[in-house]
């Protein structure tokens, strides 16, 4: 079951407040521990207190470093402790990016801000943990307030909003105002990471709400994130595409290739053959998954195929409701797939993978299996415009 979450960022965002957020929404608080202590073994304590904030009640999130931080840590030092989380990896590589563009050097020799390291860490791996945990599969936000003013840091004094949030804010919908800082680099680096598109409060049927609160409590204005959770409006969902043109991989690899990104998650994939610049023949390579799953399949396409860049769109995918029912042929059963709408069955396919198996047991020709399923479904009443089988 598919379940979305929607970040209210409309009075700022950072890593903490969205931690907080998601364990006022739900999330198991030792869920997110482990996760945390996975990653930062015996390194931080976090803790959670109820506060309020301009009135409002909100989950404050606190992570207390228990060791000293390592002062000099770049992106190359701590990519190896997330190897495996893709969801963090993808929060860091965001804020890696900006902050390289800000101080003029490359994502991997990034230093991130000594003090911030251990606690960002921790907020980033427990927001990702929290949100495996609320199962949710796709995530959006609202514009960003990003605040005003000037801010106190390690580097001395910085415009608000600051430049690595400058950066992240590319292509996002954006406020400012305020008179001091509301949106973090860690906080909007996992909305730009997690979130597949920016949107007002999109329809769904809402099941959870949790308010995260930051550490300023301004009267008149609440400082705070508010997530929103529930099962997106039926039939409508949100859809990754990646794509890459290859031109250079042995042609006998592609069959596993495409077998490894299904068995990865994706809902589809195939090739389709091309003929590419320089009058190359070529496939183009596309992938269709679910948002949740697009940072690993993109990894994987880097890793089994020889591109050297994935091409990424966000699709609105509309599915027709579907159920499935078993008939009986002499040998086994077949489930047959149907498709409806209204109540009406639109489509209603035997499962050829269950046709061939039977094929395989009973030493009949596939198309002759499939006929008699064809037919024991028609005999059941499962044909494209009789009444859809009630679930
Ligand atoms: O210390 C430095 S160099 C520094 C740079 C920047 C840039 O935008 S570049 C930002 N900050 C501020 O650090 C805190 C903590 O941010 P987290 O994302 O780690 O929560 C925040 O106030 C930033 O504006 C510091
Ligand atoms: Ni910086």
């Amino acid at each position: 079951m598919s379940r979305h979450a929607w970040i209210d960022a409309s009075a700022g965002v950072a890593g903490d407040m969205l931690l907080g957020a998601l364990l006022d929404a739900g999330a198991g608080l030792e869920v997110v521990r482990r996760a945390i202590d996975e990653v930062l073994p015996g390194s931080v304590a976090l803790s959670v207190t109820q506060v309020t904030r301009a009135g409002l009640r909100a989950l404050k999130a606190d992570v207390d470093p228990l060791v000293a931080a390592p002062p000099h840590r770049t992106w190359r030092d701590i990519r190896p402790l997330l190897e495996g989380n893709d969801d963090a990896l993808a929060v860091f590589g965001r804020l890696a990016g900006a902050e390289a563009r800000v101080h003029g050097t490359e994502p991997e020799e990034v230093h991130f801000h000594e003090v911030g390291a251990l606690d960002s860490i921790a907020d980033v791996v427990g927001v990702c943990a929290a949100l495996r945990d609320l199962g949710v599969t796709s995530v959006s936000a609202g514009e960003v307030a990003l605040g005003s003013g000037r801010v106190r840091t390690a580097h001395g004094e910085l415009p608000v909003p600051a430049p690595a949030v400058l950066e992240l804010a590319r292509g996002w919908r954006v406020s400012g105002g305020g008179g001091h800082e509301l949106a973090t680099p860690t906080g909007l680096a996992v909305i730009r990471a997690l979130a597949t598109r920016c949107e007002d409060l999109p329809p769904m049927t809402v099941d959870a709400v949790g308010v995260g609160a930051g550490g300023r409590d301004t009267p008149g204005r609440a400082n705070v994130v508010r997530v929103v959770i529930g099962a997106p409006e039926p039939g409508t969902a949100e859809a990754v595409v990646l794509e890459a043109n290859v031109d250079d991989l042995d042609p006998r690899l592609w069959p596993g290739v495409l077998a490894g990104l299904l068995s990865a998650g994706a809902d589809d994939a195939w090739l389709v053959p091309i003929l590419m610049k320089k009058g190359r023949p070529a496939h183009t390579l596309t992938v269709l998954c679910r948002p949740d799953r697009a940072a690993a399949l993109r990894a994987r396409i880097f890793r089994d195929t020889s591109t050297l860049g994935v091409r990424e769109g966000r699709r609105s995918k509309t599915a027709l409701p579907r159920t499935s029912r078993d008939v009986t042929l002499a040998g086994g059963t077949v489930a047959i797939k149907i498709g409806y709408a209204d109540g009406v069955i639109t489509q209603a396919m035997p499962e050829f993978e269950d046709v061939a198996a039977l094929a395989r047991r009973t030493g009949r020709p596939e198309h002759a299996v499939l006929h008699e399923a064809l037919a024991a479904a028609a005999a059941a009443g499962l044909t494209p415009g009789s009444a859809a089988p009630k679930n």
